[in-house]
């Protein structure tokens, strides 16, 4: 079946998938796949499939903000996907981790308009607890020189970015307009970062049945003035963007392992 948004068919789709919100981060993360192919390029959605140590998988980009990325997450699982992944960027909330370092999300604040209007206020955002062991495992494992599926070790990397667990906050607005984002109020209540997306994964996942879980590397600090001090394009936010996905792709592999033995 053609899902008519992302221009993909269901018979091409394999049960695992890696979200992205950028085209570009979804092309490098598909060359660490063998056997990589595309499927389409329709407007902010590019879909790859290929397979990592084993496992088949689709990488697909889901663009910024919620509204349009609820659409991917839609069609990926009515296209088959079960598992799906999110790996992205977030601001900080905490001089604890700072740009570089690297969260797996185990929860998200609602504070967008699109689960509004899916479920009612205060039904939770919450990541799958099997998807978000693999992940919180994978992102350990990655840069110490351990690899699950491998016997050798390879070299530690003394370098590699912090890696932390806690809540996220999905907004709406990125650039601020003359309204506050109270993100005060969500860094005195614990939250770690705030980013776009993920609580329409965790939502949308849960509607339909599907798992969900997310990684995210840290570029900046979401509370400070982001027109004027915002830059993504720093060496220590490339390094965790790449650790990040490593450990997605290793944690997805594991769960398609996981899955297959308990068939
Ligand atoms: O890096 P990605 O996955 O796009 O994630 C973050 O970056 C974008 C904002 O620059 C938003 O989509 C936000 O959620
Ligand atoms: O939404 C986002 C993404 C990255 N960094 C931020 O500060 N906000």
């Amino acid at each position: 079946m053609l899902m008519p948004i992302l221009q993909i068919h269901s018979e091409d789709m394999p049960a695992y998938a890696i979200v992205c919100g950028d085209p570009a981060r979804a092309e490098k993360i598909s060359r660490k796949l063998e056997d990589a192919r595309e499927l389409a390029f329709s407007r902010e959605y590019r879909t790859f499939v290929g397979t990592f140590e084993g496992a088949l998988l689709a990488v697909v980009s889901h663009g910024v903000g919620s509204p349009g990325a609820a659409v991917c997450f839609e069609e990926l699982i009515r296209a088959g996907v079960t598992t799906l992944i999110r790996v992205g960027t977030a601001g900080s909330y905490t001089a604890d981790y700072p740009a570089g370092s690297v969260i797996v999300s185990t929860a998200a604040v609602r504070s967008d308009g699109l689960t509004r209007q899916l479920v009612p206020d205060g039904f939770p955002a919450v990541a799958n607890i099997d998807v978000t062991s693999a992940l919180v495992a994978a992102a350990r494992e990655v840069g110490s020189g351990k690899v699950a599926s491998q016997d050798e070790a390879s070299s530690v990397d003394a370098h590699a970015p912090k890696v932390g667990t806690g809540i996220t906050v999905t907004l709406d607005a990125f650039f601020t307009g003359v309204e506050d984002i109270p993100h005060r109020k969500y860094k005195q209540a614990g939250a770690l970062a705030a980013e776009m997306e993920i609580a329409a994964l965790y939502i949308v996942s849960t509607l339909r049945g599907a798992r969900a879980g997310a990684i995210v590397a840290i570029d900046g600090f979401a509370d400070s003035d982001l027109a004027a001090e915002y830059d993504p394009h720093t060496d220590a936010v490339a390094k965790a963007v790449e650790h990040e996905i490593e450990a997605a792709l290793r944690a997805l592999a594991a769960l398609a392992r996981q899955d297959q033995a308990q068939q």
